[in-house]
């Protein structure tokens, strides 16, 4: 649905992203996740049809993201969305309505539906007089007010108290059960790990790391052994009654046994903890030496 080759954008002599290329299957949800400055939003423009890229290519729906045809299919939502503070929602999101051609009659319905879906109270106060996480839900209803199949959303949770967040995110996740298909960026990892089918990990420009999140872990990440021993033995902590050493293979699980029976003592149990996105991203990140823009 969203097709995505050699994307690159050079701003003077700076590449703000080097080059991305990943595809977005029809009723998919894929997250691209990075730190502050890694291209995200430079990326989604560039789908968007917003920001022209330097190299490469983007379409959506087939259609590419420069051809102004591609906006019908298209509902972005950017990451700071400054909204006509002297409109009501209801005004608002009918100006928009109006603006895509939406037939009266249907716009009407579907953004009372959208608006009761998002519990949206004070439809008709001054959307300057309304709360941030309300703000963002008129936002989110001003990208549906044409109907589209794709969804491009830039840090749609971001700022937001955690009851509004999670909401979103259940929200994003109901788009895609009713069909949708949903792009969006994010800075805090358990966003896109809660909600993604697959994740892109972009950093300093580049992607990283693609996949869903099982795969980036069997690919990236390395489960930890934390092995407990009834006796104290080199770099254990004590917990209660126990001893415990946090190992990352198999043969280091075999050592702490060998010492705990050389001091008298036996593993008394060993637990696995996968890596979670987080932890991946930390030490790709702690990886990406030297920066590929040129120590921006
Ligand atoms: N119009 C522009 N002119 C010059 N540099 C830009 C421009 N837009 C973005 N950049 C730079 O490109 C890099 C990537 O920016 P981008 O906004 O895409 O990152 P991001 O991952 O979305 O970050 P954030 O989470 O902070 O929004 C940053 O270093 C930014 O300063």
């Amino acid at each position: 649905m969203i097709e995505v080759e050699g994307l690159r954008k050079t701003y003077g002599d700076f590449p703000a992203v080097v080059g991305s290329t990943f595809d977005v299957d029809r009723g998919e949800i894929f997250g691209i996740v990075g730190p502050n400055g890694a291209g995200k939003t430079t990326t989604l423009k560039m789908i968007a049809g917003l920001v022209d890229p330097s190299v490469g290519t983007a379409t959506v729906a087939g259609v590419d993201a420069g051809n102004p045809e591609m906006r019908r299919s298209l509902g972005f939502l950017p990451e700071e969305s400054p909204l006509y503070e002297d409109m009501t929602a209801r005004s608002y999101l009918d100006f928009f309505a109006d603006l895509y051609d939406v037939p009266e009659g249907e716009a009407s319905e579907r953004i009372e539906r959208t608006l009761d879906r998002l519990e949206l109270d004070h439809r008709d106060r001054r959307l300057g007089d309304v709360s941030k996480g309300m703000k963002r839900k008129v936002a989110i209803a001003r990208s549906l007010v044409n109907d589209p199949d794709v969804l491009i959303y830039d840090e749609p949770a971001s700022g937001l108290d955690p009851l509004t967040t999670n909401y979103v995110l259940e929200f994003v996740r109901e788009l895609r059960d009713a069909g949708k298909t949903v792009l969006f960026s994010a800075h805090n990892l358990y966003h896109v790990e809660s909600v993604c089918d697959r994740v892109a990990i972009m950093n300093r420009g580049e992607i990283v790391a693609r996949g869903t999140v099982p795969e980036i872990r069997d690919e990236y990440g390395t489960t930890e052994y934390r092995v407990f021993t009834s006796v104290a033995v080199d770099g254990a902590a004590q917990e209660g009654d126990r001893h415990v050493v946090t190992v990352d293979d198999m043969a280091a699980v075999e050592d702490v046994r060998e010492r705990a029976a050389a001091a008298g003592g036996e593993v008394v149990d060993i637990r696995t903890r996968e890596p979670s996105l987080e932890d991946i991203f930390l030490d790709l990140a702690a990886d990406a030496d030297p920066d590929p823009r040129g120590g921006a």
